[in-house]
């Protein structure tokens, strides 16, 4: 598929000497939602801020739509556009006005239409002469897509997109990329809810300390890494396990009551082999009065993963 966005060996160390960005490479296909997850300072504003010009590189190259963009900054800036976390401006202005305005900005002709158009799909438009002031946290938000939507951009960054709003909202957001997705816009979002990447991308990158430690298919990306965990209550606590059940990938827990499996390899295959440990206890005569069985999701992947990093380091 058409790259959209390449990275490659893309750097940036702040002043006073913290790199913030190390050697980052990565294409964005045409049409992909994108996740960049990463914890607290691992390098996604940084990231965002260096493809939409608002950090410049230490080194390496950022290109989008076939544009260099320290040499043709303006011809592939205007079709990149940006939702920040916070409103930064704009405040006391009405709905339809601060829209607009950003349209004006990347200087597209006034479109009274589109901007109806984007105010009804966020369901903004009952709302199009209130000052921004005065809407709900999760209306500010729609705000801010609707102004970046506004100059109809092919690439748009999100960088935490559902952070403080509530499930409900969380839902109507998905919904609004996903429409936003259909009309063919190429979405990076960056996030702290896991289950939001899980829900919405097609592939995830993890980044930490500035550098991009993978990035797959998130369903390549499950199936490899995602396993299967079982908890069972055992009917009687127990200080050690029978060979026959210790061949399992298990341990005991709180004090001996329970067991905990990890094992599987995000295919199922797991549910299969507890099953077989659950006749083997049976057969070992361990009685047990529960079992509690579920598939890891991205989220144990990704705290696995940073945890191996970690150790690693
Ligand atoms: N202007 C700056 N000057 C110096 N250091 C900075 C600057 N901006 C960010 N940093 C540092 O660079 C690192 C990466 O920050 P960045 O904001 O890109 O991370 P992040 O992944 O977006 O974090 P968060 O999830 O907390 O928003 C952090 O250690 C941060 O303190």
């Amino acid at each position: 598929m058409e790259p959209i966005l390449e990275l490659s060996g893309l750097s940036k160390v702040y002043p006073g000497g913290l790199k913030a960005l190390d050697g980052v490479d990565l294409t964005i296909r045409k049409g992909e939602i994108f996740a960049l997850l990463g914890p607290n300072g691992a390098g996604k504003t940084t990231l965002i801020g260096a493809v939409c010009g608002l950090v410049r590189p230490t080194s390496g190259m950022i290109r989008a739509f076939g544009h260099d963009m320290a040499r043709d900054w303006r011809k592939a800036r205007s079709r990149i556009a940006l939702v920040p976390q916070e409103l930064s401006t704009d405040m006391f202005e009405p709905v339809h006005r601060a829209v607009s305005y950003s349209r004006g900005l990347f200087g597209l002709a006034p479109d009274r239409a589109r901007i109806e158009e984007i105010l009804r799909s966020l369901s903004l438009w009952e709302k199009r002469d209130e000052r921004i002031m005065a809407l709900s946290g999760g209306m500010k938000r729609r705000v801010l897509i609707a102004k970046a939507l506004a100059h109809e951009p092919d690439l748009l960054f999100l960088d935490e997109p559902t952070a403080g709003v509530d499930v409900e909202l969380r839902k109507g957001m998905w919904a609004i990329i996903d429409e936003m997705r259909s009309r063919g816009v190429t979405i990076i979002l960056t996030t702290h809810y896991i289950e939001e990447a899980e829900m919405m991308a097609d592939r995830v990158g993890i980044i930490n300390r500035g550098r991009l430690l993978m990035v797959d298919e998130k369903d390549a990306m499950m199936a490899r890494l995602g396993r299967t965990e079982a908890h069972i209550t055992l009917a009687e606590a127990r200080s050690s396990l029978p060979p026959q059940i210790a061949r399992f990938p298990v341990e005991l827990e709180e004090g001996g009551t329970s067991l905990r499996y990890r094992g599987g390899d995000g295919t199922g295959k797991g549910k299969t082999e507890v099953a077989d440990l659950t006749k083997a206890l049976i057969a070992a005569g361990i009685d047990y009065t529960g079992i509690d069985t579920r598939e890891s999701s991205l989220e144990d992947i990704f705290v696995t993963f940073l945890g191996e990093e970690g150790d690693a380091a």
